[in-house]
């Protein structure tokens, strides 16, 4: 690994690291915030960031180390895809670099190198595992495509994780249309492939004995809802599964990073409530 940048913050560090992934074939970026030691050894909560981003939006737009630092709580910020000349990309900014959805691709092109969920579930955490000083438990939350990717691989992998959080996720993607083109593209044309990456199938499909705190935060003049978003569809599973889901509608907020930069304090509490426990 190699140390980018290194920053005294709140007592703590923020930290870019660039690593070789054998899983994504390709170098990677990802940043980590260290908060001031303790005597025992922080938990992790993991960021997933949305459709454009790397790991640099979180870092320098949320404003999450003051409370990080103040919790204990390790924060790691990894990029959104793979990426690299030799990576394959598209023209569109919902598709390829800086769009990988979180899933394994199955299909040319993309099959070599976007395999964010492994990323994210096993290399990810093993490399931070064996080059920090870290508790076992960890959380998620993420934004937009990052939300799915927090939901989905929170609802994939019972008892991984102690609590998962969401800002304006894609919850439904197969059902809207960044969903269904990055679905067609990495997954291919067979429907059936896709519900195994969409949150609310797989809430549907859930055991109830597996439930894990859930907190949505939704901006009611983002101008993604209706098309793209629609938690409600999950609460209604929510429901039907007695599922410990909080939504909150948030008037007035949009999509950016201000919303998230607003309630991110409140979802760090959140996490920490049930890291720290
Ligand atoms: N360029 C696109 C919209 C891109 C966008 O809004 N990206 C969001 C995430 S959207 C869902 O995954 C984002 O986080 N952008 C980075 C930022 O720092 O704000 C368009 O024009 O519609």
């Amino acid at each position: 690994m190699e140390l980018l940048e290194e920053h005294r913050c709140f007592e703590g560090w923020q930290q870019r690291w660039r690593h070789d992934s054998s899983v994504l074939n390709c170098a990677m970026t990802f940043s980590i915030f260290l908060p001031p030691p303790r005597t025992n050894p922080p938990p992790v909560l993991y960021w997933l960031s949305g459709l454009t981003c790397n790991d640099e939006n979180f870092t320098t737009k949320a404003c999450a180390q003051r409370i990080a630092a103040e919790l204990g709580i390790v924060l790691v910020m990894p990029d959104t895809s793979p990426r690299g000349e030799h990576v394959p990309n598209s023209e569109s900014y919902d598709l390829g670099q800086g769009a990988g959805f979180y899933l394994n691709a199955t299909q040319q092109p993309w099959a070599g190198h976007f395999r964010m969920y492994d990323y994210i579930c096993d290399e990810l955490p093993a490399l931070i595992a064996d080059n920090f000083s870290i508790s076992e438990k960890a959380s998620i939350f993420g934004h937009s495509m990052g939300g799915h990717g927090a939901l989905s691989i929170a609802l994939k992998n019972p008892g991984r994780f102690c609590s998962v959080s969401a800002f304006a996720p894609i919850v439904n993607p197969t059902r809207v249309p960044w969903g269904q083109k990055a679905f067609t593209a990495y997954l291919g044309a067979d429907e059936s492939q896709w519900r195994a990456w969409d949150s609310c199938c797989l809430l549907m499909d859930a055991d109830s004995a597996n439930a894990l705190p859930t907190l949505i935060d939704q901006g009611d003049a983002d101008q993604f809802l209706a098309d793209q978003l629609q938690p409600a569809q999950f609460a209604e599973v929510a429901r039907q599964k007695n599922w410990p889901l909080t939504l909150r509608v948030q008037p007035g907020y949009d999509h950016s990073y201000y919303f998230i930069a607003t309630f991110v304090e409140d979802h760090l509490r959140f996490h920490a409530e049930h890291l720290l426990k």
